[in-house]
């Protein structure tokens, strides 16, 4: 539904895109994560046919961005990160105004209203003025003049940012809703946000994609030992001696005494778990809990993003760098 095939965007001299390519099917809900000046608004700019790229493609739907603009807008459901909403009209009156420049037909206008007013949980401040609403109620109306035309993709830029914690509950929940009917590309940098909402992360960083995949087999694929966490009654220095001679475990740390927490990290080979439960009761210690633990999202993202880059393609990067600028002087 959504192809992005090596997008390249220069500001002047600076390259904030470079070489971005990812796929979204239709009824996906990705997450597009990134530090702050990773190239996630750059990108959804260009999805949203806002601007075009330097180099590369991008297709909504199967429509180039650049070629079927207008066709592509139409399909799009936009949520920018700062929703531009007019403060001095009413909810409703706001949302008509949307649904007549986006080309509702004028008999449809206000079945369509009532629509994504009852999605978005606006009903009860349909007459309100928009600049007198709390900020959750502001980015509803927000998202439901996204939804305004039923577009089968919906581009959320950060969509919980500045809300309060119950605010943002609200607006997760909408948007877990909404994915039964569109496709949705989600930008945020709150971890937790993509890993409840998203069924696949796309990661960014520099102006690169560094990973595409669930969170679930980033986590797989970058943790290269298994860590099992035991908790015992009593003290665990001598099971924990134990342990470390069995096969496949690499190492043991213990935390704490009554209880103690065994940390034990594993070869990911096998599945260490009975072997490790079979040595704590023959040690005659009480297993109070035994569990594999993998790592966050959160870990997953610093591992990708903190990651050194290696020196051919740091060298690539300054010789690229160096082409562009010759190529703005010529
Ligand atoms: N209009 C512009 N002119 C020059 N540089 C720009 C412009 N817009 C963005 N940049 C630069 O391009 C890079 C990518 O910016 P972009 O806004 O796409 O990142 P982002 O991931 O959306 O960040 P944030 O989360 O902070 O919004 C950054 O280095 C930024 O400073």
């Amino acid at each position: 539904m959504i192809e992005a095939h090596g997008l390249t965007k220069w500001y002047g001299t600076v390259p904030a895109i470079q070489d971005v390519s990812f796929e979204i099917a239709k009824g996906e809900v990705v997450g597009f994560l990134g530090p702050n000046g990773a190239g996630k608004s750059t990108t959804i700019r260009i999805l949203t046919c806002y601007m075009p790229p330097t180099a590369g493609s991008a297709k909504v739907d199967g429509l180039d961005c650049l070629e079927n603009s207008l066709e592509v807008r139409r399909r799009i459901g936009y949520l920018p990160e700062n929703v531009p909403l007019y403060n001095e009209m009413t909810v409703r009156r706001f949302l008509s105004f949307v649904a007549q420049v986006k080309g509702v037909p004028w008999k449809e206008v206000a079945r369509e209203v009532d629509r994504v007013i009852d999605v978005c949980g606006l009903d009860g401040v349909r007459q309100r003025i928009i600049g007198n609403l709390s900020k959750g109620y502001r980015q509803r109306v927000g998202v439901a003049q996204a939804l305004v035309g039923n577009p089968p993709v919906l581009i959320l830029d950060e969509p919980t940012i500045g809300l309060d914690p119950t605010q943002i509950l609200e607006i997760r929940k909408l948007i877990q809703d909404l994915r039964q009917d569109h496709t949705v590309l989600l930008s945020s940098h709150i971890l937790p946000e993509v890993a409840q909402i998203c069924q696949r992360v796309v990661i960014i960083n520099k102006g690169r994609i560094v990973a595409t995949d669930a969170p679930q087999t980033l986590t797989a694929q970058l943790q290269k030992s298994a860590k099992i966490h035991l908790t015992i009654s009593g003290d665990g220095a001598g099971l924990a001696e134990s342990l470390r001679r069995l096969d496949g475990v690499l190492n043991v740390v213990v935390e704490g005494t009554e209880p103690s927490r065994l940390i034990v990290e594993a070869d990911r080979q096998s599945d260490l778990r009975p072997a490790l439960a079979r040595a704590a009761v023959q040690h005659g210690v009480d297993l109070l809990e035994l569990k594999t633990v993998d790592l966050s999202l959160e870990e997953i993202f610093m591992h990708l993003v903190t990651e050194e880059p290696d020196e051919e393609s740091a060298a690539a990067e300054v010789a690229q760098k160096a082409n562009h600028r010759e190529g703005v002087k010529s």
